[in-house]
């Protein structure tokens, strides 16, 4: 025989019990008294965490179960709240000032009316939403530090792709980066229809500065040499330390004429140059080679010779002057 509308009611709100009962949210509901708010149901999870047995919490006004007042006006504002607005809110609230270990809660406030039509209620669900917090900033806290990390790693891997160009004593471009950047200068300036310089620099009698004044001494100069040397060029040009004391300087787009007027002025002022940093300062000149593209070679080996034979010359005929490749007698102003 189906169960009639009674027995119907009955094991609903054995069920309804049932769940308030075993359930692991806090459900509670408060009676609004003037301007308090007095507890008139909590679930046994609410109690337990309260602390409380049933008898005890309920029946007592929020101010008698949160004595700090700041803390009771916060909570009792928003049952206000929610009153007045006649709809539900949700927000988060936590068990500073209150209880230890703080726990987080999520808590979703609604306004009920009594059967009398007039009184006012505000029943709430509270969840602890602690471990969810917790995993969430103990994420947070990895990110962090794998984000840390990463970056650790990009500085790293720029660094040593710096590395893989740069002469360490010198910072200047290497030997193995010029050639790849000459091959490709060199496509592009004949794809362009524009020359590309290539000037080669040897300082002149490392060999006895270095026997005079030491190894270390022998370093600062070519480290203050390259340093001038860079200062000097253009953005565009490639400044690379292509052994020992020599220096080989690719300029794209500069026909010999314009180089031979730019060196020679550089070289009036760089050569020699004062260093500094023994008993009596001393001088250092530098020979220079020029060779152009396509005056002198399509091919990085062939122009790379040419300004080399230039430079041959330079130091053969007396040094401290700009020898060009294929043509006789110093360049001078
Ligand atoms: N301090 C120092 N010396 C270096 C470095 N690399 C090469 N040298 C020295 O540079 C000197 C070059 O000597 P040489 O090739 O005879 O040239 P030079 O004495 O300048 O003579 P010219 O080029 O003909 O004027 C050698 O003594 C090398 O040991 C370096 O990184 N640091």
């Amino acid at each position: 025989m189906p169960p009639s509308d009674e027995n119907q009611d009955a094991v609903d709100l054995h069920l309804l019990q049932g769940m308030l009962d075993t359930m692991s949210d806090h459900v509670f509901i408060l009676r609004a008294e003037g301007a308090r708010y007095r507890l008139v149901y909590c679930n046994p999870a609410m109690d337990t965490f309260m602390n409380h047995s049933d008898a005890l919490l309920c029946g007592r006004y929020l101010d008698e179960i949160v004595p700090d007042p700041g803390l009771c006006k916060k909570i009792s504002d928003n049952y206000t709240r929610v009153i007045q607005a006649g709809a539900p809110m949700r927000y988060e609230e936590d068990t500073e000032g209150f209880s230890t270990p703080i726990t987080i809660f999520e808590t979703t406030l609604s306004p009920l009316l009594g059967r009398d039509g007039n009184t006012t209620y505000v029943c709430g669900i509270s969840r602890n939403i602690t471990a969810r917090r917790n995993a969430e900033a103990a994420l947070q806290k990895t990110n962090a530090i794998l984000q840390q990390q990463l970056e650790e790693n990009r500085r790293l891997h720029d660094q040593l792709e710096q590395e893989a160009i740069r002469d360490p004593l010198t910072n200047l471009f290497n030997r193995r980066y010029f050639m790849e950047s000459l091959q490709r200068e060199l496509d592009r300036a004949q794809r362009g229809q524009y020359s590309l310089t290539l000037m080669m620099v040897d300082l002149d009698y490392f060999k006895q500065l270095n026997d005079q004044h030491g190894h270390s001494f022998g370093d600062q100069v070519l480290v203050e040499f390259s340093q001038r040397l860079a200062q000097s060029m253009r953005k565009e040009d490639v400044v690379c330390r292509w052994g020992g004391e020599e220096f080989l300087i690719m300029m794209p787009g500069l026909a010999l004429t314009d180089a031979k007027c730019r060196i020679m002025e550089w070289q009036k002022t760089h050569s020699p140059m004062n260093i500094t940093g023994t008993n009596k300062p001393i001088e250092v000149s530098f020979s220079i080679g020029l060779a152009t593209a396509p005056d002198h070679g399509l091919l990085p080996d062939d122009i790379i010779n040419a300004a080399d034979k230039a430079l041959y010359q330079a130091k053969e005929k007396g040094r401290n002057q700009i020898r060009i490749a294929g043509e006789n007698g110093r360049l001078a102003p």
